[in-house]
């Protein structure tokens, strides 16, 4: 029965890729090279992707789509049937609603064959519960994704549409609260197709795209440079992406979109997009999966709030920080929070360390001259990490470990058991794939943490043993301290600070 099952299941999967072939080809504009097809990946957990038969050269057209068939907002007769709704939309509100009303329309619609491709369900950070998006805790990403705010949005937005017109948009349903949930969630859908699917379609004749290369963007903007208009494009969406194997890229020109190779494809490989350098925690917001490959663009993030939470933890005076920080937010210099990437190989801690970072930390440590806003950036630049600089990052990523609700240990043996099934058990209500998903995100960024704090450590350790070694120079650093500051942390301050002392101020 269940081997039954599956073999239904795969005649479908190549049924719905037989008929996309089939239509692709059936409109005459298209061009498709006869040495590429589409092949069932999921064994690999890599849903349908595209194939080599033949090898193929650098720059060789793998297939060419026309403008017209784009799925996007001025292609779909919902535009002419309804234009004035789509003045005040942006361009993800403007597809979000197109969409809908391609997919309901079923075998009317021109893209039916390509709309039963796409999913209906997704890995996106958007579709998981609480519970899976505990195992995230720590990780910035849990504050971007942004589900809240998306609902908030399109209940003055394209709901009303919607909403104000059943005819186009039919459901099953004719109550209003049953249609309104209904239409929100064809709205998460259709949302996650574009952020997995979609291209910006630039305006630039000519150029190439990444696909959707532009974030989730402000979704009530009309167009514009930040916000350029998306488009499913048939075909060159079944591409997988690879951070490192990528070999075809999609070229716009006037009346096509052209995805060409860019490097030689020999027969039988799989054929790769690239999304960009994308951390992992960002490649499982927007496109539901992460490879290893993409862990050398990890992140991890550090709030300006947690930095002046230790540094008034270790006796800074508390207004004093405020002040430098007001100082510097309304300059531009800081945001709110801090990037790290992860460091290459051989990095020093002067290339690990973000100039905002830096420019933070010194102005809290070292008041007077060379903390003044105006030089800076040049200091910043100019000189190494002070001790009091170092202890007080120390101790902040210190804390900012315990964001986190296990330790890089911990998730090292927990990806380890995962490997066989069975062997580690899974948290309540989350599935065994997206628990791998977490902990290998929340990982990635634990090592970094850990690297860096053990270049502080070196650097710490450095200027302890050269301090002992001279004791005018010990003298030097404890008349340092200045009014403002009133104290500065040190050495032996380090681990002094609680995780929730820092947290609970
Ligand atoms: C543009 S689609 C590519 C076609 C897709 N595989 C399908 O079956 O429809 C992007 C989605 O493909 C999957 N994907 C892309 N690259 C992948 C990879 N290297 N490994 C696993 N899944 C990948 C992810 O689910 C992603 O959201």
């Amino acid at each position: 029965m269940a081997e039954e099952q599956t073999e239904n299941a795969a005649d479908r999967f190549q049924e719905l890729s037989s008929n996309f072939l089939k239509w692709f080809k059936f409109n005459p504009d298209t061009r498709l090279s006869t040495k590429i097809t589409l092949a069932d990946l999921r064994s690999g957990g890599a849903g349908r992707g595209v194939v080599t038969i033949a090898a193929i050269s650098p720059g060789e057209e793998l297939f060419a789509i026309p403008r017209n068939l784009v799925l996007q907002t001025t292609n779909s007769e919902l535009y002419s049937k309804i234009p004035d709704f789509f003045a005040d939309l942006g361009p993800w509100d403007s597809l979000i609603l197109v969409l809908i009303y391609e997919y309901l329309r079923r075998d009317s619609s021109p893209w039916f064959p390509y709309l039963q491709l796409l999913p209906t369900t997704f890995d996106t950070l958007m579709f998981w519960t609480p519970a899976e998006l505990l195992e995230l805790q720590g990780s910035a990403v849990v504050d971007k994704v942004g589900k809240g705010s998306a609902e908030e949005n399109w209940n003055h937005t394209i709901l009303p549409i919607m909403m104000e017109n059943e005819a186009l948009f039919p459901l099953s349903t004719e109550n209003a609260t049953d249609r309104q949930r209904q239409l929100l969630r064809f709205a998460h859908m259709t949302g996650s197709m574009i952020m997995a699917y979609a291209f910006d379609l630039d305006a630039d004749s000519y150029g190439s795209s990444d696909q959707n290369a532009a974030d989730e963007g402000d979704s009530d903007l009309t167009e514009d440079e930040d916000n350029p208009t998306k488009g499913m494009v048939a075909f060159a969406d079944m591409l997988n992406a690879d951070a490192h194997r990528n070999n075809a890229r999609l070229f716009h020109e006037n009346d096509f979109l052209i995805m060409k190779a860019t490097k030689v494809i020999r027969a039988e490989e799989e054929v790769f997009n690239d999304y960009g350098p994308l951390p992992r925690s960002d490649l499982l917001r927007m496109y539901g999966y992460v490879t290893d490959n993409y862990s050398t663009f990890d992140v991890v993030e550090i709030s300006a709030d947690l930095i002046e939470n230790v540094a008034a933890s270790s006796g800074m005076d508390r207004s004093y920080l405020i002040q430098k920080r007001r100082d510097l937010e309304s300059l531009g210099l800081i945001d709110d929070a801090f990037v790290i990437v992860r460091p290459k190989s051989g990095s020093k801690l002067d290339d690990i360390i973000p100039e905002d970072l830096r420019m933070l930390i010194t102005a809290f440590c070292q008041p007077g001259e060379k903390s003044h806003t105006s030089k800076l950036s040049q200091n910043v630049k100019e000189s190494s990490l002070a001790l009091s600089e170092a202890c007080l990052l120390f101790t902040t990523i210190t804390n900012r470990l315990g964001d986190y609700k296990s330790s890089l240990q911990e998730d090292s043996d927990i990806l380890e058991k995962l490997k066989y099934k069975d062997k580690h058990p899974l948290p309540d209500g989350v599935s065994h794939k997206r628990y791998e998903m977490a902990v290998q995100v929340r990982k990635g960024e634990k090592e970094i943490l850990q690297q860096v704090m053990q270049q502080l450590q070196d650097l710490v350790n450095a200027h302890t043993r050269q301090i002992a070694r001279d004791p005018a120079k010990r003298k030097k650093n404890e008349t340092k301290t200045t009014s403002l500051s009133k104290k500065r942390l040190m050495p032996e301050q380090f681990n002094s600070f609680s995780t929730s002392e820092a947290h609970d101020q």
